[in-house]
This record gives structure tokens, C-alpha cells and sequence, in this order.
């Protein structure tokens, strides 16, 4: 709560940006960094995996490597909720150096307990105040995750996610028929009747829509949830147990014929339980050039980072599969497989 000398106006405006794994998060994080030149922001990221990737990539958008800042010790809204305390609490004594503080958090993280901890926690709620919650919906996936039937006392996040926000970005337009875009939006709207929605492609949204507006609403939140504020103990769980991670790396560098047949092979029979790989890449024959593997269950983009390796860095190939029903051993050892021999045996 502000103290009575200030007002909402001397705070520093956190957006929260929400949506399931791979909705396009980081995509609209590094769209905002980019066009909006003229604001000093500061970006708080915590990834769900056991090896980070995104922060790489989002750093590359960034002037300034302090003003990213990774959450790396679990999820937002459960075990990392102390850190998130720690850390806004930390940036409070500078925070006037921004003029906007992004929050992305992880594809699996519940919005209610961080919309809890920023509003009830004074140590922030002194600094801070939620100006947005702004959900990526994936119109490709999220039907298929809303549908997701959970163990009773579990919570769906994407439809915490989708109910929590006061702006839901419909992105990937280009991937649905018009069909199948409205027939979401009227799931969405099912959901959370108040949301601003707007459509996008790879998470491009006016930023005039979407920051600054003071859009959240803590009225619509109590209208989808009256129990909001009440004891925690009866709440429904946030049960991440249900979904693994599994994280590789290793160095050397990979061969790009083999590398592309595991990956089509696992794509062929594993689509739907893998909610989202990542990487980042060596390969042999490309030089400097370090590419970026990004999957959504069977949609895939693969392509060279922005920025090659550098001079002395060490050419460590990181991967991370998240999803159901994941073999670690057979994935570790399926990728070791696409290594480059020197030998020639391949
Ligand atoms: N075709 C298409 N792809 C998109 C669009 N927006 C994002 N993507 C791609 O979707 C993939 C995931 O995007 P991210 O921005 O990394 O998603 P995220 O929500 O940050 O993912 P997590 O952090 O893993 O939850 C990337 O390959 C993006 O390039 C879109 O509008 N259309």
C-alpha cells in the first residue's frame, strides 16, 4: 500500500506477463525492450527448466546486463516467492532508475499467489504496484491445456493464467483458421469476461494497449474469485509434479543431419507430451554461429542467435524438454548420439 505521501503515481509500475509454456512471453518481453526506446525497464525472469535459456536471449534485447534480473531457484508463484520478495524488495532502493519493471514468469506459474504477495507484502506493495497482467494465449495449444484434466485438489494454471489477466494477448493468429480463433476467444471470454483481448502475431500488441494503463483490477479478481484474500490452507495446490523437466548440456559440437532426425523422430511420436523444448546450439561446419532450437508441443523454430560465440567461450550445447512422461537416460543418450566424430564413423 502506498503511504499517505504517496500516491500510485510515485510508485514503480511492475507488469506481470503470464501464459503457458511457449505462449510467446520472452517474444513479447524482447518486442517491448525493442520498441520502447524511451523507457528505462527492468526485467525480473523466472524460467521454468531445469537449464535456463531464456535469460540468454533476452539479454541480447537488454543496453544494460544489471537490468535483467533471473529468479533461477524454482517457480514464481511457489518456492521462488521469497526471492521474489528479496528481489523487489532489493530493487526498491533503485527503482526510480526504471520506469517499468517486466515480470515474466514461468509457463507453469499460478498468478494469484504473485497478485497476493505484491499486494499484501509491504515491503513492495511501498514500491510497487501491478499495472497489468498480461496473459499470452497460445491459439494453437491452449484450448488443448485448458482441457487438461487435473488431480482434483490441483489447479490448471492456463486457466488461472487466462482468469487472472486484465489483457490477453490471442497470439499466433497465424497458426489457426479463423475458426478456430474465434472459438477460443469465446472460451477466453468464457473465462474472464473483463480482459481486454487483443490478437497478435509473435506477440506484437500495440504497447499503448498494453502498459502503463493501470489496468489491473483487483475487483474483476475478487468477482472470478471471492475467496481470494481467505486462508491459503484451502486453497487448491499448484502441483508442478505433474510436469518434468529434464535438462542436458554437454560440450562438442553437434552433427546438424543427425541432430535434425532425433528431433524429427521425437517431434513424430512425442508432439503432444512435450509442452516445450528449448536450446542452444553448436554446430560443426557453422563457425561462429550459435543457433537457438525453440519447440511448442510440434511447432519448431530453429535459427542462429543474434550473437555468435564468442572469442573464448565454451562450445556447450544446453537443452531443455518440458513435459509429461519424459526418459531422461533416453534423451541424454539419443542427443549424445548427434555428436560430431572426428573419426568420420558417423
Ligand atoms: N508462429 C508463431 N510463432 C510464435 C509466435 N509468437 C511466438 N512464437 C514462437 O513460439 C516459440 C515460443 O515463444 P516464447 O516467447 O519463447 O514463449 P514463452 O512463453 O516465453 O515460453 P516459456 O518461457 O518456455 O514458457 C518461439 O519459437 C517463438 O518464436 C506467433 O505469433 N506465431
Amino acid at each position: 500500500m502506498a503511504t499517505e505521501n504517496e500516491t500510485k503515481d510515485d510508485l514503480t509500475p511492475i507488469t506481470v506477463i503470464t501464459g503457458f509454456l511457449g505462449a510467446g512471453k520472452t517474444t513479447l518481453v524482447n518486442y517491448i525492450l525493442k520498441e520502447q526506446n524511451e523507457w528505462r525497464i527492468c526485467v525480473l525472469e523466472n524460467e521454468f527448466g531445469e537449464v535456463a535459456i531464456d535469460d540468454g536471449l533476452v539479454a541480447e534485447s537488454l543496453d544494460a546486463p544489471e537490468d535483467l534480473i533471473t529468479m533461477d531457484n524454482g517457480c514464481v508463484c511457489c518456492s521462488v516467492r521469497g526471492d521474489l520478495v528479496r528481489t523487489l524488495g532489493q530493487l526498491a532502493s533503485r527503482r526510480k532508475d526504471f520506469h517499468a519493471i517486466l515480470l515474466e514468469t514461468t509457463g507453469l506459474a499460478d498468478p494469484a499467489p504473485i497478485i497476493y504477495t505484491v499486494q499484501t507484502n509491504p515491503k513492495i506493495s511501498d514500491h510497487f504496484y501491478i499495472d497489468s497482467i498480461v496473459c499470452l494465449a497460445d491459439c494453437k495449444h491452449l484450448g488443448a491445456h485448458l482441457d487438461e484434466k487435473k488431480p482434483d485438489n490441483s489447479i490448471n494454471e492456463a486457466l488461472q493464467q487466462v482468469a487472472f489477466a486484465d489483457k490477453i494477448l490471442l497470439n499466433k493468429i497465424d497458426l489457426v483458421k479463423v475458426e478456430e480463433k474465434v472459438e477460443l476467444e469465446e472460451r477466453i471470454r468464457h473465462i474472464n469476461k473483463f480482459a481486454t483481448i487483443i490478437e497478435t502475431e509473435r506477440s506484437r500488441a500495440p504497447l499503448d494497449r498494453i502498459l502503463g494503463l493501470k489496468s489491473f483490477d483487483m475487483e474483476s479478481i475478487l468477482s472470478y474469485d471471492p475467496g481470494f484474500f481467505d486462508d491459503e490452507d484451502d486453497k487448491k495446490i499448484h502441483n508442478l509434479e505433474l510436469v518434468q523437466s529434464v535438462g542436458i548440456r554437454f560440450d562438442g559440437e553437434l552433427h546438424a543431419q543427425y541432430f535434425n532426425m532425433f528431433m524429427m523422430d521425437l517431434l513424430r511420436t512425442r508432439a503432444a507430451d512435450l509442452y516445450r523444448t528449448k536450446g542452444l546450439l553448436s554446430f560443426h561446419g557453422q563457425g561462429d554461429t550459435k543457433f537457438v532450437f525453440q519447440g511448442v508441443h510440434e511447432q519448431i523454430n530453429f535459427g542462429p542467435a543474434r550473437n555468435p560465440w564468442k572469442k573464448d567461450e565454451k562450445r556447450e550445447n544446453k537443452f531443455v524438454f518440458i513435459g509429461k512422461n519424459l526418459d531422461r537416460k533416453e534423451l541424454t543418450e539419443g542427443l549424445m548420439e548427434c555428436l560430431y566424430k572426428e573419426d568420420g564413423d558417423q
